[in-house]
């Protein structure tokens, strides 16, 4: 019997890498799939992973009706037994209920990837469907970490490395590793007054997974590296 699956967690914890992973086992087996994605960072119409593979998904946007969508393909003799949902909290929550329509009255699996919660922490309109919606929600082994070495809970959004919490729910962007070189272009680590040396072109807005603590109390690696600093300066009694 098909199911709806969700399979959820926060970014950069191998999401894209399970759906590639998935409909290649799919593939090998001899079943038919589809690939879907909405807004992923390579571009349109995309499902990439951070590990080097993409491939070329349809672009899901407000007005794609899935159900519509599968019913054409099958009435054209085009064989579908399972659909890959890449970035899908970005679907509206309509969407979400064809899905789940395709699985029960199709026998189609739908394996949906994406966040659920934002970078205020309130859950996406399409993870919030799936969660109320799929047979099963699961959440991925492998754990994003906070910087400080907790299992990351949360995605914070930040501006030149210093966490935000007003704009858009909607900006693609991608999370800053401590690990990669730094572009000399980019803004360096903090001053020790606290400031951020600002980047030629203008700030940089990107996201890092916190623990609900760090999220909560608006640390991020560059915050907390700033606040170090400034203990050191402090004279001592
Ligand atoms: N250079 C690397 N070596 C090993 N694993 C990596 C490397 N770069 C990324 N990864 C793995 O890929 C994961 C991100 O995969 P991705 O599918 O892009 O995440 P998501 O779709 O959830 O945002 C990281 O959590 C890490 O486990
Ligand atoms: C938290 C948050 C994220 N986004 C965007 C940023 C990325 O483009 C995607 C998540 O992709 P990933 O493969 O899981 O890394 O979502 C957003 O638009 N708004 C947010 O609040």
């Amino acid at each position: 019997m098909a199911e709806l699956i969700f399979f959820s967690g926060t970014m950069d914890c191998g999401k894209s890498t399970l759906a590639l992973q998935m409909d290649h086992n799919h593939r090998a087996r001899g079943r038919a799939g589809l690939l879907f994605s909405s807004h992923d960072r390579a571009g349109e119409a995309m499902i990439s992973s951070r590990l080097g593979l993409q491939t070329i998904a349809v672009e899901v946007t407000d007005t794609t009706d899935f159900w519509a969508e599968i019913v054409r393909r099958r009435t054209s003799a085009e064989r579908v037994d399972y659909l890959i949902c890449d970035e899908a909290q970005f679907y509206l929550g309509e969407q979400i209920d064809q899905l789940a329509r395709i699985v029960d009255e199709m026998d189609v699996d739908v394996f949906a990837f994406g966040i659920t919660s934002d970078f205020r922490t309130r859950l996406f309109p399409g993870s919030q469907r799936l969660i109320e919606l799929a047979d099963r929600v699961q959440v991925l082994q492998v754990e994003a970490l906070c910087w400080c070495g907790r299992r990351a809970t949360h995605n914070a959004r930040t501006v030149d490395g210093v966490m935000v919490v007003e704009g858009d729910q909607v900006v693609v962007g991608d999370v800053e590793l401590a690990s990669e070189p730094r572009d000399p272009l980019q803004p360096e680590l903090p001053l020790t007054d606290g400031t951020v040396a600002q980047s030629p072109h203008g700030p940089v807005t990107g996201y890092e997974t916190l623990c609900r603590r760090h999220h909560t109390r608006r640390v991020t690696l560059r915050t907390a590296a700033a606040t170090k600093n400034n203990e050191m300066l402090l004279p001592f009694a």
